[in-house]
């Protein structure tokens, strides 16, 4: 065996062939050599991209020595499938000369690693929601993810959540010391508790009020995983470009780091939620409304709603109030897509943090700072829409495979707003339609986008109270449905809910009034949607119904950062 500063080589033997392999820099590759001791074959791995280096041959499953051998070593990496977006494990093993050779190896290899790959997590915190998509997070878990975090000496500790909002209030008020990320299992609802707990954690070490809708937010530290087990698994998706959980898995190991805008989004002067997918008013907050009361059709809800929704043909009036992201540095129309490495998103850094201290890693929370991010021309549109849709990424999930926006950027610190104005039945199933497809949904006639920093959304004060008094005598007639008797006792529809939602938000609905009446006009009123005129909709805020009509949004620049790497263009092993 050859070692010297930069480079350990040696002869190795997989199965009855002969190799070379190579540790060198960043790289350890095998090259097969043939009988006239040519080089054949080669095959490189990045050492950042090794999961693990076992003594012996071992197999995958059982982490078990096969064959005790004092010669062999098996090495366990990132092997890319089919387009390169889909990981698993690959798995190899070498014979070596003599047990001294084999030690060395696995000497080198796992100082390299280490050298390599310094943010690899040693400690997660995993939450496991037995409810989410089809209801397979325990076993995926338990079957997938568990053996790979053992394998690559990563320890977890495991909480199945009891109900909804466990993993938020822990990540809020637990001791996480020790802890290199947290993960969740399940769908784009339970990333959001992740995402609450770490933003609102974040923000009380800091000292900072999340309800004060122009203060500069404390990025966060402690990085989230998704591992996909949902019915949409849109954060997964449009951060990975695909929803398998051992390549969210592999990507966790590895410590890859996806930073992510986030849009926080205020009722006067209160936080109400935060969103990282979609905020959607109209035909998207109609959907979900109708969507939790099939919960028991699992993902296939958002179907059937989806369909009986769009039966309905309804617009909402309403004024949209954005202010533009710089149109130089991209557009939602340029047709680009962001990839692994985004120039855009890595451009942006400096501009959303011109005065990070290197040194203490904090990012000072200075207002004229973040005022210098609300700076520019607000531009006003009235008009009724079907759809009002922000979002911070492209938010693509396999029902549809580029997005809502699909040159939206994942850390540029802006997000896309989406207006369709009120058309013919024909032309919104033609808009929804090209989300299925690879067909621009923008080039129509009655869709406007446009990049921005933020938004604000009020309701048009003379139509908008004419619609709802109309509108008020007509729900009066429809008290009677079993739903409606459910509304009398807010609490139970949310809380006896599998999605149940949290007391806060449910504060934020009795606040509000007469809520029996309120929650009728937002459609909550379960009777078939088309018989009742309405003048307002909800808003689907990444998948949870928002108790306000009137909002205000703005996005955060890179707050958070995901165990993942952004999509990558097609590189196979
Ligand atoms: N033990 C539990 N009981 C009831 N609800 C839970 C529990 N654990 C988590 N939840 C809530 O369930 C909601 C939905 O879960 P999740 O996001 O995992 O699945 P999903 O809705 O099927 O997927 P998607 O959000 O991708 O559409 C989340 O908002 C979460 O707060
Ligand atoms: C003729 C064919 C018509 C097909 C129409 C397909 C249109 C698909 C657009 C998909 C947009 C997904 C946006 C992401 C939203 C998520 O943050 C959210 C939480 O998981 N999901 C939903 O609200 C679930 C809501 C799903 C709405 C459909
Ligand atoms: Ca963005």
């Amino acid at each position: 065996m050859e070692i010297d500063s930069v480079r350990v080589e040696s002869s190795v033997w997989i199965g009855n062939k002969r190799y070379k392999a190579l540790l060198s820099g960043w790289y350890f590759s095998w090259t097969e050599i043939d009988k006239r001791n040519r080089e054949r074959k080669t095959i490189s791995v990045p050492v950042s991209e090794v999961i693990g280096v076992k003594e012996g041959r071992v197999e995958i499953q059982t982490q078990k020595k096969v064959e005790d051998t004092d010669l062999d070593f098996t090495l366990f990496y990132v092997k890319r499938n089919g387009h390169g977006l889909s990981w698993s494990l690959g798995r190899t093993q070498f014979c070596c000369p003599s047990r001294g050779v084999r030690d060395q190896w696995t000497t080198q290899l796992r100082t390299a690693l280490k050298t390599h790959s310094p943010s690899r997590p040693h400690r997660l915190l995993v939450f496991i929601n037995p409810f989410g998509g089809k209801k397979r997070g325990k076993q995926i878990f338990h079957s997938l993810v568990a053996p790979l975090f053992e394998l690559a000496g990563i320890s977890s500790h495991v909480v199945v959540t009891e109900r909804a909002n466990q993993a938020r209030d822990y990540i809020l008020k637990k001791d996480l010391t020790g802890f290199n990320g947290v993960i969740c299992v399940g769908g784009d609802g339970m990333f959001s508790e992740l995402l609450h707990g770490v933003i609102g954690r974040t923000q009380q070490e800091a000292g900072v009020s999340e309800h004060d809708p122009t203060v500069m937010l404390q990025p966060c530290d402690l990085h989230i995983g998704v591992i996909p087990a949902g019915s949409t698994d849109c954060v997964c998706f449009a951060t990975m470009g695909i929803n398998d959980p051992v390549t969210s898995t592999l990507h966790i190991i590895i410590g890859d780091s996806q930073p992510l805008d986030v849009c926080s989004v205020h009722y006067q002067n209160t936080l109400v939620r935060y969103s990282v997918s979609m905020v959607g008013y109209g035909f998207y907050g109609d959907v979900l409304a109708e969507s939790e009361r099939h919960r028991w059709m699992g993902p296939l809800r958002y179907d059937y709603s989806g369909f009986m929704v769009y039966l309905c043909n309804r617009s909402y009036p309403g004024l949209v109030q954005y202010l533009p992201a710089d149109s130089h540095i991209s557009s939602p129309r340029d047709k680009t897509r962001c990839l692994s490495g985004c120039r855009v998103c890595s451009e942006s850094k400096e501009r959303l943090f011109p005065h990070f201290d290197s040194s203490s890693s904090l990012y000072s929370t200075n207002v004229s700072q973040c005022n210098s991010e609300l700076e520019g021309e607000w531009v006003t549109i009235e008009g009724r829409f079907k759809c009002v849709s922000l979002t911070c990424m492209s938010s693509s999930c396999p029902r549809s495979p580029e997005g809502l926006s699909p040159s939206a950027h994942l850390a540029d610190g802006t997000a896309d707003l989406i207006m369709v104005r009120e058309t013919n039945p024909l032309g919104f199933l033609t808009f929804l339609h090209r989300h299925t497809t690879k067909q621009d949904q923008f080039d129509l006639p009655f869709v406007e986008v446009h990049r921005v920093k933020a938004v604000r959304f009020s309701l048009p004060p003379g139509e908008a109270e004419e619609e709802e008094e109309e509108y008020e005598k007509q729900a009066d007639r429809e008290i009677q449905t079993s739903a409606e008797r459910e509304l009398e006792d807010p609490e139970k529809l949310f809380c006896g809910n599998i999605a149940g939602q949290s007391q806060q938000h449910l504060a934020g609905w009795k606040e509000r009034g007469s809520e029996t009446s309120r929650l009728k006009r937002q459609g909550f009123a379960c009777v078939p949607c088309c018989t009742k005129p309405r003048s307002v909709s909800v808003w689907n805020c990444d998948g949870e119904i928002l108790p306000h009509t009137e909002i205000s949004c703005r996005v955060h620049g890179q707050l958070v950062r995901l165990f993942a790497r952004g999509i990558e263009t097609s590189t196979m092993q």
